[in-house]
């Protein structure tokens, strides 16, 4: 037999087992049932080549086309997408069951310990067994309250932080002010250290831990084309997983070294009690699974690395989004000053049993998740067995995107979507307003069912004590030469989604200067 006959037989017989695979599988879903609507898709790529660099807007108008539950075919991966508050509630809570699991990422297989973390786990024993080490161990109403006056000093570095660059003429980059803030909370209370400011690790170790987070945070929120494309990943032409394999060996030496400086604390004899232990000492003190004496290492990375990842960036994000808003808005400044005169005066400073009875304030941060909600799809979720929604079949392993921002402007439940309005939240009796979602799934900021935020106390916490104190102590204004309507709300998608520009502006103390000196 010649070459060419062979060649032209194999050609032929792949033609044929292709042609009769997809025929296989469109006849299997006929029979399954209808998949929800979509956009029109090409061969091999599907939609992908629809999605440009704002994937949630590109999303949203799908959903304003064909409806509220969209089918899309991204690659080899079926997926589905929806900004509707009733099919969110189906998926989050009524199918909990179903829609419980994680898609297993290339990025989560290598930066989350293979999937062997809480937040990008598959659903399964494992991640219970995580998830309940967060929620039994780690954020317990104690547990935080024991870290009441670290987070009181870092809110009293915030204002001392700002005040110092007042006081030099500076404008402030509210993108530093308040990630630092978010991540010395964070690290006082993981790791018992600080990264920023006087008395922190030092500016090369908080340097080498903000670098590893921010490539970290960006490679988790990429849509790498090779979990949708398997050939992609043979050229990966920017070398994305290169970039992963570098940053996992990082990551992980860093944590390594935390883990190796608590133990040897613990052999000195230098761990605090046990009302104070940071989260690391926690962890090494706990049995491991099936059994076993300890945790293993693995596992107490994944779970520090998770802590770190879901809790800094989504409270900072949120915090310059809220700062952008008000500053653009100086009537809600306005608001918000006369409220904080009110319930603390000029005599103290806010603390964390003020935020409570800041009601004008809680409504302004309710807005910001409505319009510029942390993330964007949630973490996406997938599905564990094929099932129905509104009469439409979903298959196995569909990606879930629920979109949260799309939600937030959604036409058919909010008015003037794209007007920042923080009254409309406020409840016609004057009771307090919950910043979490309701029975109504307006928004959605800290997610439902069984993969909500653990830790959605103390993020809002984060949240309120920075932008209470920051808005009670100082005036805001844009920097020189720009005026109110100038600053800009562009995005830039990830999984946490910040503002595309760093927030700069004028600060001005309000308070008696000996108030900031303390
Ligand atoms: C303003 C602050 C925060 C926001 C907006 C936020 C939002 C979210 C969202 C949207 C999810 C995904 C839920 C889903 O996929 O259904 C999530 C998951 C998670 N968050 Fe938060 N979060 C915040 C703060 C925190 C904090 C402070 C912690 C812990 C210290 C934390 C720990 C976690 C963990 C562990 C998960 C994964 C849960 C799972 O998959 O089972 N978050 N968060």
């Amino acid at each position: 037999m010649d070459f060419q006959l062979l060649a032209y037989i194999i050609v032929f017989a792949v033609l044929v087992s292709r042609i009769t695979s997809l025929w296989l599988i469109r006849f299997s879903r006929q029979t399954m049932g209808k998949l929800p609507p979509g956009p029109p898709r090409w061969p091999i790529v599907g939609n992908l080549l629809q999605l440009g660099s704002l994937p949630h807007r590109d999303l949203a108008s799908f959903c304003e086309q064909y409806g509220p539950l969209v089918y899309l075919r991204l690659g080899k991966v079926d997926a589905i997408t929806t900004n509707d508050p009733n099919i969110i509630r189906e998926i989050l809570c009524q199918q909990d069951d179903v829609f419980a699991s994680r898609p297993q990422t290339l990025a989560a297989i290598h930066l989350a310990y293979d999937c062997g973390d809480v937040a990008l786990a598959p659903f399964g024993p494992r991640w219970k067994w995580m998830r309940r080490i967060c929620m039994e161990q780690l954020l317990t109403t104690k547990r935080l309250e024991s870290f009441t006056k670290q987070r009181a000093s870092e809110a009293q570095h915030l204002v001392q932080d700002v005040w110092a660059l007042t006081q030099a003429g500076d404008p402030v980059n509210l993108r530093e002010v308040l990630g630092a803030f978010s991540m010395n909370n964070v690290t006082r209370m993981l790791l018992g250290k600080q990264y920023f400011g006087s008395g922190s690790a030092g500016p090369k170790e908080a340097l080498e831990f903000m670098n590893i987070t921010h490539e970290l945070f960006w490679l988790l929120g990429l849509i790498y084309l090779g979990d949708y494309l398997p050939f992609w990943r043979w050229i990966d032409p920017y070398g994305c997983e290169k970039k992963m394999r570098e940053v996992e060996k990082r990551v992980d030496d860093f944590h390594m070294k935390i883990i190796e400086e608590h133990r040897q604390r613990k052999v000195n004899g230098d761990q605090k009690d046990d009302g104070n232990m940071d989260f690391v000492d926690v962890l090494l003190s706990l049995p491991g699974k099936d059994g076993k004496d300890h945790m293993d290492d693995n596992e107490i990375k994944a779970l520090v690395q998770d802590m770190i990842a879901a809790a800094t960036d989504t409270s900072a994000v949120t915090n310059e989004w809220a700062m952008a808003e008000v500053i653009k808005h100086p009537r809600v400044l306005h608001k918000i000053q006369e409220e904080l005169d009110g319930v603390v005066g000029h005599d103290r400073m806010v603390t964390e049993s003020d935020l409570s009875n800041l009601n004008y304030l809680r409504c302004v941060v309710r807005e910001t998740f409505r319009m510029h909600p942390a993330g964007p799809f949630l973490i996406p979720h997938e599905s564990i067995h094929a099932t129905e929604i509104n009469g439409y079949h979903i298959p196995a392993k569909t990606r879930v995107f629920i979109n949260t921002h799309g939600l937030g402007r959604n036409k058919l439940i909010w008015d003037d979507i794209n007007v920042f309005r923080p009254e409309r939240h406020l409840t016609t009796d004057g009771s307090r307003v919950e910043i979490s979602h309701g029975d109504d799934f307006k928004i959605l900021p800290f997610s439902a069912g069984k993969r909500k935020c653990p830790g959605a106390p103390l993020g809002l916490t984060f949240v309120l004590m920075a932008l209470a104190r920051l808005f009670h102590c100082f005036d805001w204004s844009p920097p020189d030469g720009l005026t109110c309507e100038d600053i800009d709300t562009q995005e830039r998608y990830g999984m946490t989604m910040p503002k595309a520009q760093p927030l700069i502006a004028i600060a001005k103390p309000r308070l008696a200067s000996h108030m900031y000196q303390s």
